[in-house]
This record gives C-alpha cells, structure tokens and sequence, in this order.
C-alpha cells in the first residue's frame, strides 16, 4: 500500500504563472447515480419534471463545490491557490481540450461505479479504451458463498478472516475502488505564497487544497459509498490531513500506471486487509473490470487471518518497521520477532536474479555437475517458503528455475518435483498477467532447455568415444 507523497514542497514554493490548472469536468452527476427519467417508468409529467430539476440542481451544484479558488481559507493564510474551470462532460466524453483533472463515474451505467479523479483527457481515454472495457463485477456483498468475512482482530482494529479453507492460487475477492486517484495528490492545485513560507505551512496549505479536491470527488459518489468511505480506518489524524485525506493515505493501495502517473485506490472491503511481512494473500488489478483481486499464495485454513503487504518484503527489518510506522503499525509477524535471522535470508533472496540463460548454459554443457543448479535453486525455494515470501515474484521465478533445472535432468531428475513446481507457478501466475499468456513463455523456455540438454547428452556420448565436437549455439 502506497501513500501518496506530499513533500514535494519545492514544487509550490515558487511563484508561478496564473494559469488555470484544476479542471473540473464531468461535474454533471452520471446516469449511474440517478434513476433514469423516461416515459417507460410510468412516472407522471410531474414526476418527470421534478427529476430533470433534480438533475440540473445536481450539475449546478457540484459546478458551485468546484469554485474554490481564493476563498477565505487561503486568503486567511497568506497563498493564493489556481482556478478550477468547470466543464461538465458526459461519463464517456473525452475532453478535447488537456485539463488538469476530470471527475468521472465509471463506468457508464454501472450499478457498481468507481468515483475516478484523472489527471489528463488522456488518462481517461485510456482508461475506458482499455481492452475489455468494462468488464462487469458483482459486488462482493452479492457474491453468494463468500470465503471471509471482516471482522475485529485483537491489536489490529478490523481484519479479514477465512470463514473456510482456501487453497493457494483460489481467487478469494474481487472488489472495485470506492474512489480511484492518482499517486500524489499535490499536482492538482498550484499554491503560491506572497511570502518565504515554512516547510510546515506549505504542508498545511497542500493538505487543505488536497482536501477539498478530494471533497469534489466525494461529492459525487453515491451516499452508501460515502458512509463506507468515512467508516474506513483514519491513522493520520494527528499530522494535519483532512478526513477524507486521512483516510486515503491509511487505506490506498497502489492499482497500475496510466499516462505516466500511478494510480491508487481505497476499497471498502479490501482496505480492511491487515498488513504482514509474510503475507499469505497477494492482490493485482484487473483494468478491464477496474476492479483488485486478492488471490491466496499459499493454502489457507479456516479462520486463519487474511493478509497482505503494504511494503517492500524485502527491505531489511528496520527499514520496514519505519514505513510501517505511517500507519501506526508496530509488525510483530513471525519475521519480525527474528529480525536477524530473517534479514539474513532476505537479503539472500533479494540477490536472486533471472537465471533462465544460465540454466540453458549449464543444460548443454557435459562439463558442468548434473547437480551444480539444483541445490542452489532448492536452497532459495526452502528459503523464501521458510520466511513466507511466496507473494514475492522472486518466489515465482525460483520456483520457475527449479522446474527449468528439473525438465534438464530428466529421468535423472525428480519428476514429481518437476510437476509440483509447473503446477504451483501456473497456480500464482494465474491472476497477475492481464493479456500475457505465461505459459507460452514457459513453454518457450522449456524447449530451450529440453534442445540443450539432448545436445549435452549426444556431446557426453561423443567425447565418451573419443569424438570432439563443438558445444551448439543456445542463448
Ligand atoms: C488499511 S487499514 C487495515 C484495516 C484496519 N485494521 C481497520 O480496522 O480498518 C490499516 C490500519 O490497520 C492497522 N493494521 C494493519 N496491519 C496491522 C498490523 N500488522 N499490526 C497492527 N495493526 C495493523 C493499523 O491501524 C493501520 O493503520
């Protein structure tokens, strides 16, 4: 889970041209949030007309809420901050102009909409040209026969639990964002001082700012989503972030990159997902849905907690405990009661590297030991398994090169070992590729290998009866 950034402070120190640079489009409330006024309804002219005030109202209000420029909050404190143009635009219009930033529900028509707050005209045709577009989900309160629930973890606040077991690769939830946003908020409003201002009040007036941008998006969603949004978890409560600030910087996790900028996302269900630094769920986003998928990595029991990982696995202990701490979490995960130990061994995985033209090497030369790789691979795996790194692609590939090594022995090799390994990568490779097919690359590589080492046999063979022949060409 990524917080935005805020320190980029030097960015809105200097003065600058008075350009307009918040936009905000699509102020009009999407059809998705109103019941469609039509004749077939049966409602009276009355009716109807009441519903088309309704709606003017609406857009004439959220254009209001977005012109917050020079108000007192900023005048009161010393900056002057840019004009927002309202432009409203219909949910599948894409701006032809570049603004800064566009307010749209998506997708169209949906029951389940996402409240997005793109940076560019060009984040949002790429958004909703994404192929499979939009792709419809249910909601994960209609899914029937849900595998977890939420509920209170001692010293955790609210987590999720497996209500039955779940096995390794098993799709658990799939959930779209309550509010998408791009990474780092500060973009979106130009704040200039008419004075040397401190590091802590340019914070203040970025945080202010951030808020009420955020307040616009707020607006527009759908009261239930309101009410799930300001139930969240807020640990910034102290530091100066607004609610609604507060609450996306303890609950966004990062989701993909469009246009340049990264894109994070606060979900009512999946933001209630506890952190650990052996984690036995892993989450992607799936574009064409727009929605996470929180998949397990290893088998999960009955009423074990579900969780995942808001930092960089990998990172030694002290430098996790000190993210971490931005959340106001203390991990005391299995890990991190044995800091030493277990940084010794991550730094060891974190050294692990594509192997795949080594492995091919090594197949097609007769000089090198039948078991020079596989120890080594067998190691790694023992390891990342011990420190319950499996949500780590390093997991993926060492698994990925033992299966390599193994296809290379053949009949001297494991073949059940074989097998386990194919089958637990295809198991976790399952959710994360969105158009790639994995198992072509596997198959690729497979065959590579396989060439090489029938070459390093027929060359065993050969030298065996006094031949020499030339080691054939393999990447
Ligand atoms: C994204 S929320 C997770 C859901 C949260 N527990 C709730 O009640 O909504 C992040 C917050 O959960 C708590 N949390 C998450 N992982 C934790 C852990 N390993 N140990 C203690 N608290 C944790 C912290 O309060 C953190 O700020």
């Amino acid at each position: 889970m990524v917080p935005p950034r805020f320190g980029q402070w030097s960015t809105i120190h200097s003065p600058r041209s008075k350009q307009p640079f918040l936009c905000g489009h699509e102020l009009a409330p999407s059809s998705t949030r109103l019941t469609p006024v039509t004749d077939a309804s049966g409602e009276s002219p009355a009716q109807l007309e009441a519903g088309r005030r309704g709606i003017e109202e609406m857009t004439r209000k959220s254009i209001e809420e977005c012109r917050i420029q020079d108000d007192d909050t900023s005048k009161a404190r010393g900056y002057e901050v840019s004009e927002m143009e309202s432009v409203p635009l219909n949910p599948h219009e894409i701006p032809t102009d570049n603004p800064s930033a566009i307010y749209t529900t998506q997708p169209m028509g949906s029951s389940y909409p996402v409240e997005c707050l793109l940076h560019s005209a060009a984040a949002k045709r790429e958004l909703v040209e994404f192929p499979g577009y939009p792709l419809e989900i249910h909601r994960p309160s209609e899914v029937e026969e849900r595998s977890y629930t939420i509920v209170d973890i001692p010293g955790k606040g609210l987590g999720m639990v497996a209500t039955q077991d779940i096995e390794q690769g098993d799709l658990i939830a799939s959930e779209r964002p309550l509010l998408l946003a791009p990474h780092g908020m500060c973009g979106f409003r130009d704040i200039w001082f008419e004075y040397e201002a401190t590091q802590e009040e340019q914070q203040a007036a970025m945080f202010s700012e951030v808020e009420r941008v955020l307040r616009v998006a707020y607006d527009r969603m759908r009261p239930d989503d309101q009410a799930a949004y300001m139930k969240l978890h807020n640990a910034h409560l102290d530091d100066g972030s607004g609610p609604l600030l507060g609450i996306l910087r303890t609950n966004v996790y990062s989701l993909f990159d469009m246009q340049g900028s990264k894109y994070t996302g606060v979900f009512n269900e999946l933001s209630r997902i506890n952190h650990s630094c052996c984690p036995n769920a892993d989450r992607t986003f799936h574009r064409a849905s727009l929605s996470m998928r929180l998949y397990a990595v290893r088998d999960i029991q009955k009423g074990e907690e579900i969780t995942t990982s808001y930092c960089d696995l990998l990172a030694p202990f002290a430098k996790r405990q000190q993210y971490l701490a931005r959340y106001g979490i203390h991990c005391e995960c299995p890990p991190c009661l044995y800091p030493v130990e277990s940084d010794e061994n991550r730094r060891r995985i974190s050294r692990l590297k594509n192997a795949v033209p080594a492995i091919i090497k090594w197949a097609a030369t007769p000089a090198l030991r039948d078991d020079l790789l596989i120890v080594p691979a067998l190691t790694i795996l023992r390891l990342l398994v011990g420190e319950g790194l499996e949500a780590t692609q390093h997991y993926t590939q060492a698994l990925y090169h033992t299966m390599l090594i193994f296809a290379a022995l053949g009949t001297e090799g494991d073949k059940i070992g074989y097998l386990c390994c194919i089958e637990e990568w295809a198991r976790l490779r399952r959710w994360d590729a969105e158009g790639r097919n994995p198992a072509e690359k596997a198959k690729c590589d497979l065959e590579k290998v396989k060439v090489a080492s029938r070459a390093r046999r027929l060359l065993a063979a050969r030298e065996g009866e006094g031949v020499v022949v030339d080691t054939p060409e393999v990447e």
